[in-house]
Order: structure tokens, then sequence, then C-alpha cells
């Protein structure tokens, strides 16, 4: 159902690389999406909010075809799997990159053979090469070559993030989808994890799906916000839009007293000095 959801900003003429239409999702009665519409852009970094429990990885994990939907259609890079063959399908999936919440690497595997799990799944490789390939990814997340041969249990929760990181950036995606990957990390580890990740979206012309309850993230990366409420996307544009918005939770979330200890001066500023107030601190 279009049109349900308020969409400001012109986005005419962008290239869409995620197109969800009338998604609806629910267990047993109990319906979690009820006809969200949503579009995410090629290059842009789309921070998803919402109350707990709203179902902001209900949504993720619809779009990677972990739980089934009752209606809509989903469009990933201008296909609809739903329409695609095994192959295709493959093909698609190779495509897109993703980090679970808690980085849920594999706790017996070290670094290096995290990275290459999916190197092996979709991919024929030499040992040398994906070895190369690894040690690549490694240095691109910011790791010491050394943490190649650790394992998880060896590593703070920031490597952990930026290992799985590595991990979903494996086969080369052009849509990564992050869910909540800054939580757990103290400030300046999550300021850094947000500036890999601007910095890989800009260097590797990525586009991201972010999950996240972090106001410093939603300031300081993301080009655009999506709000999930009421079972739907109640509004989607920039920290402006938000700012101007006037449902009571988008006001409660964008303008509440943690929010302020983000951005002092809320209001009138635009995205690049509201960044830089929530960076200097
Ligand atoms: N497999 C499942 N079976 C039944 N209910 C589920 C299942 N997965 C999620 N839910 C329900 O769907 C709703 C949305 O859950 P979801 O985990 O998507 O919320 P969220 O917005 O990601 O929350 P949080 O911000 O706390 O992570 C919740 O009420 C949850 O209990």
């Amino acid at each position: 159902m279009d049109g349900q959801h308020t969409e400001t900003g012109n986005n005419e003429g962008r290239d869409v690389v995620l197109s969800a239409r009338g998604v609806t999702v629910a267990f047993g009665s109990k319906v979690v999406l009820d006809h969200l519409d949503l579009d995410i852009y090629r290059g842009e970094i789309l921070g998803f909010v919402g109350a707990s429990g709203t179902g902001k990885s209900v949504l993720m994990r619809t779009v990677l075809r972990l739980l089934p939907r009752r209606s809509g259609t989903i469009k990933i890079l201008g296909q609809d799997f739903d329409e695609l063959d095994e192959p295709q399908r493959n093909a698609l999936d190779m495509r897109l990159g993703v980090l679970f919440q808690q980085g849920a690497l594999f706790s017996s595997l070290t670094v290096r053979e995290n990275i290459q799990v999916p190197m092996r799944e979709y991919l024929d490789l030499p040992q040398s090469l994906m070895d190369e390939l690894a040690q690549l990814k490694i240095r691109l997340v910011g790791l010491a070559a050394d943490a190649a041969d650790k394992y998880p249990s060896e590593l703070s929760g920031g490597m952990i993030k930026r290992a799985a990181l590595a991990r979903a950036l494996a086969l080369d995606p052009e849509l990564v989808f992050l869910d909540e990957p800054t939580s757990g990390l103290d400030p300046i580890g999550a300021a850094e994890f947000d500036e890999l990740i601007a910095r890989l979206r800009d260097t590797l012309g990525l586009t991201v799906y972010m999950v996240t309850h972090d106001l410093d993230s939603l300031f300081s990366v993301c080009d655009r916000i999506a709000v999930l409420g009421k079972k739907r996307v109640l509004v989607e544009g920039t920290i402006d839009d938000m700012l101007a918005c006037d449902d009571p939770w988008v006001q409660a979330y964008f303008k509440g007293k943690r929010a302020r200890s983000v951005v002092p001066q809320r209001g009138h500023a635009g995205k690049d000095s509201l960044a830089q107030d929530s960076r200097g601190k």
C-alpha cells in the first residue's frame, strides 16, 4: 500500500537499491509489520529506528528472507527474490553483506576463517587467494594483521564488530545491512566504528541499511532516517525532517533529554553542524 508513510525531501530520480511495498509480517495472530513501505537509495546510509519491539529486526530478517512475509513485495538491486531461480538468488545474495547484532562470529573459527565462510559458501577459490583476500578485509576494517589468527574470545567488543564487518564485506557487497553495529561499544569505540562505516561507504560506494538506537550514529553518519512505528514506516527523511516531525514518539526521541545531550543546539542546524556538535563532545 503505497503512500501510507510520510516521505520528505526530493528523492526523485535517485537509484533505489531496496524497495519494500506493502510488506506485512505476522506471527500467528500478532501482526508486527502491516503494509510497510520503504525505499533505500544507492550510496546512502539509512538509519532505521523505532521503539524496542516495533519490528526493526523482523524487517531486516524479512528482507533477508530469514522470515516469511504474509504479503507485499521486496525488490533488492532491482530484483525480486520471489521471481528468481536458485543460481540467480545466490548471485543476488552475494551482492549483500550482513552484520548481525553481537557480531555473530563463529566462536570455533579464527577471524580469517570467519571471513572466509562466505567465500567458501559462494566462491571456489584457492586457499592462498582466500588468505590474501581475508587479510585485505582485515586491513580494510582497521584491524591489525595479527588479528587474523585470533579467535573471537580473544577479541575486544570493538574488534569483534570490525571482524564481523570484515566478514560482511567478504564478497564485496553493494548493500550492507547492519543490526545495531555500535551497541555494546564505548562512545569512542562507537564513534570510530561510525567513521569506519562512513569511510567504507565513500571508498567502496556501499549503500548501508543500519538498524540503530545510537543517536550519535544517527546525527553523525546517517544521510536519512526511517522511523518504524504503528507497524509501518511513520516518517523517513533527514535529521531536519525528524526534528520537524510532529509525531510524539519522533519528537520525544529526537528532541528528548538524550538527544539534547548529543545535540546541544537542535532545531535549525543542518546535518553538518549537528554532526560536528555530536563529534565534538
Ligand atoms: N520468531 C518470532 N516469533 C514470534 N514473535 C517474534 C519473532 N521474532 C520477533 N517477534 C516479535 O516481533 C516483535 C518485533 O521484534 P523485533 O525483534 O523486530 O523488535 P526490534 O524493533 O528489533 O526491537 P529491539 O530494538 O528491542 O531490538 C516483538 O514483539 C517480538 O516479540
